[in-house]
């Protein structure tokens, strides 16, 4: 069983490609199955300390996946009974559903096991389940001690996080082969639990990944508050924002951080403030600029933007400097020769990009790939693009992030990476939402952004 962190997320075209490449290679789609339903057996028997299970089987592959478990369960003693929505269709399916030698339930009036194992469907599942493969599903999860969803909770799109109807709250989902997108994107990733790999010999790679935990390096023997990168913070109407931001910076390593707004709080007296100035962006020892935590959107806003623009450092766009980004500053931000990382949430995506279609990954990708820039695009599920490259996916982070001011604490950890590393925007990015979910996940619950930034300091020290 592997931990979905670092790991490649598989279509489900993509899965039936890896499919066919390895039959091509000498597997058969049963030999396939018959390793995934044993995979699967050998997680559920160390699970189910000897309680009765019940299985229930689609008319796919994925109820192929379900007799095997059940044949695999029952050859080791357990007790387990076996429902279904029908005959099988798939002829593997069928030759699993002859190693099954007990009988066949009907979903209709299936009595519930304190164990529940859900073959119903996986990557196949086009549209929502019948009523009555719903309502059943529903009771017998409800009813169980420890539900399992084999490859994904039956009722989820597999490529964009959807949710067909509705979908049970599973335990533990185990994932044959490789992470699909719907294990990471919401809604769908909430209904998954806790989600497991399981190799089924097959070889999935993707440039779509789990986002995993950073290689940052501790600051080297002959470190100086410059080597280990300057940020410079722009503020503007609102002074706390751009201050957390700041204090953010500094406690995810950055060696120097120059807060450039007039008036807010003092602390922490290791912020060096200063009025803006257009001037003061030239220092060439500014390792990455962030503009947007508190900016304001006014006139002088506008002025300060252009003025990071046309500056020759890294940025970081979080923001009231999202919504001032217009065709001719989105034209700008392209033209760049320093990297750009652009932080929006959902509101400020869609005012940007537009609603679009496809999943938030095509739309992340899309995103980046027009503005030729590193993009955040951020919630309870984050997904991180590179133009024309790669793609990483935090998974479920801690909902008590959804407070005001903890977009500021990320831009400002986004910021400390980015003027550590500035020709590798894409992994400072990676990096900082991986330091700001750790922080998030150290303090635990209900705690307010100032808590956030400052947590960032054990985030950091951990790696
Ligand atoms: N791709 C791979 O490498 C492997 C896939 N395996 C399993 O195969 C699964 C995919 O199998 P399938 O492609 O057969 O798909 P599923 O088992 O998910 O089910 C699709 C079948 O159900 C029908 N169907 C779709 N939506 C329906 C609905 N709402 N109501 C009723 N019927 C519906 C389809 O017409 C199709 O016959 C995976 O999730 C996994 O469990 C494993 O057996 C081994 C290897
Ligand atoms: N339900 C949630 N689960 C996990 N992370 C969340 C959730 N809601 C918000 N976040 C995270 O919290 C941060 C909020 O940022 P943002 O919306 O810009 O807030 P603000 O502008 O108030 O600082 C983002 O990093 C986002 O990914
Ligand atoms: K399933």
């Amino acid at each position: 069983m592997t931990p979905l962190a670092g790991q490649p997320i598989l279509t489900a075209g993509e899965m039936r490609a890896t499919e066919a490449a390895a039959i091509d290679r000498g597997a058969t789609v049963d030999s396939l199955m018959a390793r995934a339903g044993h995979a699967v057996a050998a997680v559920v028997l160390r699970l189910a300390s000897g309680s009765p299970v019940l299985v229930l089987c689609g008319p796919g592959n994925n109820g192929g996946d379900g007799y095997v478990v059940a044949a695999a369960l029952a050859a080791a003693g357990l007790a387990v009974r076996v429902a279904a929505t029908g005959a099988p269709m798939s002829d593997a399916a069928k030759n699993a559903r002859a190693g099954w030698t007990g009988p066949v339930e009907t979903l209709a009036d299936v009595a519930p096991a304190p164990i529940l194992v859900d073959a119903l469907f996986g990557t196949g599942l086009s549209r929502a389940l019948d009523s009555t493969a719903s309502a059943a599903l529903g009771r017998c999860v409800a009813a169980a001690r420890l539900s399992i969803a084999v490859d994904l909770p039956s009722g989820v799109a597999t490529d964009d996080g959807v949710l067909f109807g509705m979908v049970p709250a599973f335990d533990l989902t185990l994932t044959l082969g490789a992470a699909k997108p719907s294990h990471l994107l919401q809604p769908a990733a909430s209904r998954c639990g806790q989600v497991r790999i399981l190799d089924i010999g097959i070889a999935a790679e993707s440039s779509v990944e789990t986002l995993a935990r950073p290689g940052l390096p501790p600051p080297g023997p002959q470190a100086h508050k410059y080597s280990r990168g300057m940020v410079a913070i722009v503020g503007g109407a609102m002074p706390g924002a751009a201050a957390l931001a700041a204090e953010a910076a500094l406690r995810s390593g950055a060696g120097y951080v120059l807060l450039l707004a007039e008036g807010g709080a003092q602390a922490p007296h290791a912020i060096v403030r200063r009025p803006f100035s257009p001037e003061a962006l030239n220092d060439k020892r500014i390792g990455a600029l962030v503009i947007g935590p508190g900016l304001g959107r006014d006139a002088e806003a506008e002025a300060r933007l252009d003025h990071a623009l046309g500056a020759p450092c890294p940025l970081v766009i979080d923001g009231d400097a999202l919504h001032l980004l217009d065709d001719r500053r989105l034209a700008l931000v392209r033209d760049r020769d320093a990297a750009v990382i652009m932080t929006p949430h959902s509101g400020e995506f869609d005012a940007l990009f537009g609603a679009g279609t496809g999943s938030k990954i095509d739309r992340a990708r899309a995103a980046a790939d027009r503005a030729g820039a590193t993009i955040v695009f951020k919630g309870a599920d984050t997904v991180i693009a590179a133009p024309q490259g790669p793609v990483r996916l935090a998974g479920a982070g801690n909902p008590w992030l959804s407070t005001a001011g903890t977009g500021d604490v990320l831009a400002g950890a986004i910021g400390a990476v980015l003027a550590g590393q500035p020709e590798a925007p894409f992994e400072a990015a990676c990096a900082g939402v991986w330091l700001h979910a750790e922080a998030a996940r150290r303090i635990g619950a209900a705690f307010i952004a100032d808590d956030l930034a400052r947590a960032l300091t054990a985030a950091r020290a951990s790696l």
